[in-house]
């Protein structure tokens, strides 16, 4: 008898705890099972109901997802899904094995297994269960005591060693923002791809969950190169960008590293933004609902540990909840190897609008190794233009997000653009934190952008005006070597320049890297096609709809 191949593309996993006002697992199940694209399967998952009780709430349930055609498996307990005879069990390492309950259930018995790490991966390949559960993703308060999250970049890992003829779903903070990257990124470089995504509180402590369960299966189904940061840019609204500064006064959340605290919160100032320096996951929340916020995550004096982790996830969490733009520099990526897991896991974990460092620290990210960085400054090859816009153009698709490459030139692109700003000064890598305190500039541009905004246009403001403020202060220099006085010099200039009503789009070095090169010809890591000019606006649209 062939195993069963169950559909297991929106995996619908109850939760009786996160249950939306008047409502019950079993109202929102059969609200799901009348949607245009209901779960094509479903666990029933109850940790504190008696024996009596959870026989016949799966009952009940049993009964409803047959009229649909729908799988039902009960997690944990065998002994339900035999008494109900529904269609199989998802079981996990502390309840009965899989050969165990494989005798118990018979050969046609759908049987899932959670694993979460490669050690639970081997063990179980020898188990054969009919698919795999991965997990957590993301962290997610449905499971407070999980093991770490894997984020895409960890079930990718463990997919590529699960054999197509197991199926396999990811699980763990799932929901219809990350659904697509998730998606996309954990597929390995043979094509491995998941089987399907297995959702609970994205549907069930949603107060609309027929909507919930259409959105997340039309997100699934969106053309792949979704690049929710748009790639529209307008250089006339480069003054714009920094007026609105002045107009909404934007919050800069920062999460940075102790040599670069006062600069980078004097240089928020200077703009006319207000800087925070918050490390207290007590308040990211509180922090996260306040309008026009941004977050700056800089890992550079942190660099690995559960703390850090913690500290780090919580905040990229909130705030990505709240759709605030979060810029991540990667400081030091490229000098040791703790720094650069630490900062593939924050990449994984979460969604960062911006991912800005230097050559060193973005080559380490986009796992192209061999950088010899002594510390966190420059690391520089000095690749080509091309090769280093290639690396930025490559690295933002992979990413879905904007990566901006700093150094004498600025690479910067969001996977579909690319362009190389030219304007900046000798000095900006002579004192410490310059580099830093542009991510909080970023931040700011950002986070006083208009919400439907694509970010591109404003990261390039903020990298031109910061870029030539320092040009300015060089200019008042008497041509000795003086950075400390440049500094204070620059601060100044970038304070002038934001209250200024200078044209900016007349100042601003930029120039589109397509012009210089044929980005074209370039074979990208996702091999699929470019994106067409009004694609994004178009899947907006269709997220509108359904
Ligand atoms: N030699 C240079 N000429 C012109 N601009 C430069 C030069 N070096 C750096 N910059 C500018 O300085 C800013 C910071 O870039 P840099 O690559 O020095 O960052 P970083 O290494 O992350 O700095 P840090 O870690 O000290 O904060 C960018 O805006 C970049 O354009
Ligand atoms: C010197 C230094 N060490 C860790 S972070 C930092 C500041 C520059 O990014």
């Amino acid at each position: 008898m062939p195993p069963p191949r169950p559909n297991l593309e929106l995996y619908l996993v109850t939760d009786s705890l996160n249950l939306p006002p008047n409502s019950t697992v079993y109202s929102q199940v059969e609200a799901c099972l009348s949607a245009k694209h209901p779960p094509t399967i479903v666990q029933l998952r109850e940790k504190h109901l008696s024996t009596a009780k959870f026989i016949e709430l799966a009952r009940d349930i049993h009964a409803l997802t047959s009229k649909h055609g729908v799988p039902l498996l009960i997690n944990d307990r065998v002994d339900v899904a035999l008494a109900v005879g529904c269609e199989g069990v998802h079981l996990g390492w502390d309840d009965m094995d899989v050969p165990t309950a494989r005798k118990l259930l018979g050969p046609e018995k759908i049987i899932g297994l959670s694993i979460s790490d490669h050690e639970q991966l081997e063990k179980a390949l020898g188990m054969d269960p009919t698919y795999l559960g991965i997990g957590p993703v993301f962290s997610t308060p449905t499971k407070p005591d999980h093991s770490p999250p894997l984020g895409t970049s960890g079930v990718r890992s463990l997919l590529s060693a699960i054999p197509l003829t197991m199926q396999a779903v990811a699980i763990g903070g799932i929901n219809h923002c990350n659904v697509q990257r998730v998606l996309f990124q954990s597929k390995d470089i043979a094509g491995r791809r998941l089987d399907g995504v297995a959702v609970i509180s994205a549907i069930m402590a949603s107060p609309l969950p027929v909507g919930a369960c259409n959105l997340l299966y039309e997100t699934m189904n969106w053309p792949p190169l979704f690049v929710p940061t748009g790639y529209s840019v307008r250089t006339e609204d480069f003054s714009i960008y920094r007026d609105n500064i002045h107009k909404h006064k934007p919050l800069v959340h920062h999460i940075t590293n102790n040599v670069v605290k006062s600069i980078s919160a004097n240089i928020s100032l200077a703009l006319g933004a207000s800087p925070i320096m918050s490390e207290n996951p007590a308040e990211f929340a509180d922090l996260a609902a306040l309008p026009n916020v941004g977050c700056v995550l800089n890992m550079g004096t942190f660099g690995g540990g559960r703390e850090s982790q913690d500290l780090f996830l919580g905040a990229l969490r909130e705030h990505n909840v709240r759709g605030n733009p979060v810029i991540f520099d990667p400081v030091g990526a490229g000098a040791t190897n703790a720094r650069r897991e630490f900062a593939q896991m924050i990449v994984g974990a979460g969604y960062c609008t911006v991912i800005k460092g230097n050559e060193g620290e973005i080559r380490s990210l986009a796992g192209l190794g061999a950088v010899k960085m002594r510390g966190v400054d420059g690391g520089r090859e000095e690749g080509s233009g091309e090769e280093l816009a290639k690396i930025v153009h490559d690295l933002a698709r992979l990413e879905y997000n904007i990566v901006l490459m700093t150094g004498p030139k600025d690479y910067i692109s969001n996977g579909a653009r690319t362009f190389c700003l030219s304007n900046g000064s000798k000095y900006q890598s002579r004192v410490t934190g310059i580099g830093c305190a542009l991510g909080s500039v970023i931040a700011a541009f950002c986070a006083a952008a208009p919400v439907d905004e694509s970010l591109i246009g404003p990261v390039i403001s903020a990298i031109g005006m910061y870029n030539i403020a320092a040009e300015r202060a060089e200019s008042l220099m008497d041509g000795s070597d003086q950075p400390g006085k440049w500094a204070v010099a620059f601060v100044d200039c970038l304070a002038a320049m934001a209250m200024s009503d200078e044209n900016l789009t007349e100042l601003i070095a930029v120039q589109e890297v397509k012009e210089l090169t044929n980005l074209e010809k370039w074979e990208t890591p996702t091999g699929g096609e470019g994106l067409k000019q009004g694609e994004d606006l178009k899947q907006d649209e269709d997220l509108a709809e359904a």
